[in-house]
């Protein structure tokens, strides 16, 4: 469209994305997607990881066509970029949840329920699960069965938000959108949830939603640590792979090897859940060097360009999930805003791929890298 003289709603620069959002957003929904952790150090971390890695391009490589598709879990699927599972998408866009060619983990504090989330999508599914503790036991087997029902193919369980983080953007706007009942339609449509609350409270759900949400809030997210062994409990309640969203250590993955798990995603939670630790990407070679050959390693963190992807891929991922850019193109546009980014990233990864002489992305290995050692070209840092 820019070649023809239209000019873009949204921008095509993935460094106009977040400006952009806050000028659509009100100040507190703006302070909850574009804030992070503390001082928003492992935010810093995350980008800076990618700025310690160079491509190297290569010539005269007859590349004309390229081939983005990836095969993931025996399946295959277009491109490796996934959407990041992301709560309370309503507080962003009236759209909230929205579908195009890359699959989106449906969270389970989305603004949707499972059922509704699924009729909406024709595509791979999957679901991400807030994991209540095991008092709980019957809402988390209630969850799994409806996600299975609806079609979802892999489960994506999170480990790195038990409780949530010390948030200092969200502290100072008094600001938690699902105690106001945003984020928590999957558990006020549960019935196995709603026959608990009524027997504990007396109370439905309507006769007042922000009692029911912080009693739901109460379970997913307790404040209280599961351990290792617990996933015997999902492994016996789910017929498909199941990937654990969180790990950051070679210790986890070689656990989450030996619990069986069937994949696992490098992802610090966008640097939301906790302060001064390592870039996501930094720990992808020597987490794929240990387990890469035993499950499927994808990658999440920080994404922002096609570039990104293809680091992250070269140093061993199997595709990539992006969390707040498309969020921001949500709120700056709605639907199309959100779509409008991921086009982007998608010819900007094909473009990229093209240029520096590469085919198609099982092309992508460590040795279409440069390790930066000492200068760093700009780490970008955010907002
Ligand atoms: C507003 C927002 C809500 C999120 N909600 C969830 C969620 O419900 N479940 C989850 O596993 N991760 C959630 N995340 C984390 C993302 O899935 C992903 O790990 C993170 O955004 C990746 O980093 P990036 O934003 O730098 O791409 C959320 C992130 C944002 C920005
Ligand atoms: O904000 C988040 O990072 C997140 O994962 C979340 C947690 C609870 C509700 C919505 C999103």
């Amino acid at each position: 469209m820019g070649l023809q003289g239209i000019r873009p709603s949204v921008s095509t620069d993935p460094r106009n994305w977040e400006a952009e959002a806050k000028k659509a957003l009100s100040a507190n929904a703006f302070g909850y997607v574009a804030g992070g952790a503390g001082e928003r150090a492992t935010m810093d971390s995350n980008r800076a990881a990618f700025r310690k890695w160079s491509i190297l391009p290569r010539m005269l490589q007859g590349n004309t066509h390229r081939d983005l598709s990836v095969e993931l879990f025996g399946r295959k699927y277009p491109n490796p970029l996934l959407m990041a599972p992301v709560g309370v998408n309503k507080i962003f866009h009236n759209d909230g949840e929205q579908e195009c060619s890359v699959p989106y983990i449906m969270s389970t504090a989305a603004s949707a329920s499972i059922e509704e989330m699924a009729a909406a999508s024709d595509g791979h599914k999957w679901f991400q699960l807030y994991w209540p503790m095991r008092k709980d036991d019957d809402i988390t087997i209630s969850m799994l069965q409806r996600a299975q029902k609806a079609g979802v193919e892999v489960l994506v369980v999170t480990l790195d938000l038990w409780a949530l983080s010390w948030r200092p953007a969200d502290l100072d706007n008094a600001y938690v959108p699902f105690f106001l009942g945003i984020g928590d339609q999957i558990g006020f449509s549960d019935p196995v949830f709603q026959k608990k609350y009524q027997q504990q409270s007396g109370k439905s759900i309507e006769d007042d939603v922000r009692a029911a949400a912080m009693n739901w809030e109460g379970v997913v997210f307790s404040g209280e640590a599961h351990k290792w062994e617990d996933l015997e409990l999902l492994k016996a309640n789910w017929k498909g792979p199941i990937v654990l969203k969180g790990i950051q250590t070679v210790e986890d993955a070689n656990l989450a090897v030996q619990h069986g798990m069937d994949g696992i995603i490098v992802d610090n939670h966008g640097g939301r859940q906790y302060d001064g630790a390592v870039g996501s990407l930094d720990m992808l070679p020597e987490i794929v060097d240990a387990v890469g050959d035993k499950l499927t390693v994808l990658f999440g963190s920080g994404i922002r360009t096609g570039a990104d992807v293809m680091k992250a891929i070269a140093l061993g991922a199997k595709a990539c999930l992006v969390g707040r850019p498309i969020i921001y193109g949500l709120a700056a546009d709605g639907e199309a805003g959100a779509t409008h980014v991921l086009k982007c990233m998608l010819a900007d990864l094909d473009m990229n791929l093209g240029l520096v002489g590469l085919t198609s992305c099982r092309d992508l290995k460590r040795n279409i890298l440069r390790r930066n050692e000492g200068f760093l070209p700009h780490a970008a840092t955010s907002n």
